[in-house]
């Protein structure tokens, strides 16, 4: 991995950093944008055409949907590989469900002179969820998306996720599916599916959010594609930040950066550490452990987006994390949380040597949907708050509207607005 160590280097990477721009964005975005009109005009035909192009060349139309049976078939089929693998799922479901009833919110109310006023909860009535599978299966990110919509008490959830080239979806991903009791799934993936979601076609209900990690094209379509449709965050290429001390563990440290560096060319891995010595270490770590799995998309990845920042004290890295705000932080220090605390940006914050990444991507509980390109700064883990709305509630008592309506009367004869008043003033005059 690339180590600076000069104030130069450090300097110019984090004024990269900060742009947040990625190499090929312009012609991504463009692409995308083809892609949502094509969908938005064309509905299935586009839908089919693009997955057709990117997915499965055989697929028909009539086979996108997941049928039940094939949703039975790919339970039992995995019960029958390995039934730890069912029980892992329903563990990970136990801690996940139990970590976000804690973000449950109520609707309030209070009575005020005889007048009820009040805020309502609603939950969303239909929403998209988006489960990456260009590179592999991702039945945690079933769970993940999954589990907040029902807490909140979504009605109806939708998934997509891409076949494979023998249009199939991964019988794990369907397994995660069966356990949530997923409603809808569909076998489209990337910025197709997402436009599709968002506008509906002949066979994709349309949604009232789309939520859901995804690569690059997954993640530019949602933020194109806010406004028609609402969405919980950009969730795109994965990243992590290692903050370390001379008191951290090398070998784990570059077992840390790798495990996200495996999940797309475009991961970004950097290590901010105190030590030259750790970033030495660190550095040939990784190097033997990419010569060990031989795992070409982690190499390409730490290649490209992998970078060790040498500091002088756990401030400036702390500093520095506040900046790219990661996806994921990690604290590999002796004093953790006196950095903790100086933490303002990243989507999850973990703790301590027994707190690797994968830990929260799988078991922890909180959520593995996460913001990404520095949107940490002002986005927030996928939750329950993601799939409610906001009604607010006025039933006023006469004694108060007799009190509070020439006040509103005032105000709206300042703003030129004679039928707001007269609204008021026709009640006024009948008491
Ligand atoms: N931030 C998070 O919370 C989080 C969580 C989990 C995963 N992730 C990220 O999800 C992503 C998963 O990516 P993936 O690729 O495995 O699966 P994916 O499902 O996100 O993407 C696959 C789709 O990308 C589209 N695509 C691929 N190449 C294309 C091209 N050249 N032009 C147009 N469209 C193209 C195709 O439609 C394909 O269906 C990774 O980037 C991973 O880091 C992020
Ligand atoms: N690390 C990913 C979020 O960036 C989540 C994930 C799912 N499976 C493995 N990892
Ligand atoms: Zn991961």
């Amino acid at each position: 991995m690339r180590i600076l160590s000069s104030k130069q280097q450090i300097e110019n990477y984090i004024e990269t950093a900060k742009i947040r721009k990625w190499e090929n964005e312009e012609e991504i975005e463009q692409k995308v944008r083809r892609i949502i009109s094509d969908v938005k005009d064309k509905k299935d035909e586009a839908l089919l055409y693009y997955t057709r192009m990117f997915d499965c060349k055989g697929i028909c139309l009539n086979e996108l949907r997941v049928v039940q049976e094939e949703i039975e078939r790919a339970y039992f089929e995995c019960e029958k590989e390995d039934g730890d693998f069912i029980d892992a799922l329903n563990a990970a479901y136990k801690n996940i469900y139990e970590y976000h009833m804690r973000q449950k919110e109520e609707s309030w109310f209070y009575i005020k002179n005889g007048s009820l006023l009040g805020q309502i909860i609603m939950p969303l009535e239909k929403v998209g969820i988006y489960v990456p599978g260009g590179k592999g299966a991702y039945p945690s990110t079933v769970l993940m998306n999954s589990i907040p919509a029902k807490v909140a008490g979504v009605e109806k959830i939708i998934m997509v996720t891409p076949p494979d080239k023998n249009k199939s979806i991964s019988k794990y991903t369907l397994a995660a599916a069966k356990i949530c009791g997923i409603d809808e799934i569909y076998k489209v993936g990337g910025a197709q599916a997402v436009a599709a979601l968002a506008f509906g076609t002949q066979i994709i209900p349309k949604v009232d959010k789309i939520v859901g990690p995804g690569n690059i094209y997954v993640a530019t379509a949602k933020k194109l594609l806010f406004g028609y449709v609402d969405i919980d965050s950009v969730a795109g290429p994965s990243e992590v930040m290692v903050i370390a001390d001379e008191s951290a563990n090398p070998k784990y440290i570059a077992a840390d950066l790798l495990s996200q560096a495996e999940h797309d060319p475009m991961a970004r891995c950097i290590l901010v550490t105190t030590s030259l010595q750790v970033a030495q270490e660190v550095s040939e770590n990784v190097d033997k452990m990419l010569a060990r799995f031989e795992n070409s998309v982690a190499f390409e990845a730490i290649e490209k987006n992998g970078v060790i920042i040498v500091v002088d004290d756990l401030f400036e890295a702390a500093e520095i994390a506040n900046i790219i705000a990661p996806e994921h932080l990690e604290i590999c220090c002796n004093d953790a949380e006196k950095v903790l605390f100086k933490i303002r940006n990243a989507g999850a914050v973990f703790v301590g040597e027994y707190s690797p990444e994968p830990i929260g991507d799988y078991i922890a509980g909180p959520n593995h949907v996460l913001p990404t390109s520095g949107t940490a700064s002002f986005f927030s883990p996928l939750g329950v708050y993601d799939f409610v709305k906001r009604m607010s509630l006025i039933k006023y008592s006469k004694e108060q509207f007799l009190t509070d309506a020439p006040h509103a009367i005032n105000i709206a004869q300042k703003e030129g607005f004679l039928f707001h008043a007269n609204s008021l003033k026709v009640r006024l005059e009948d008491v």
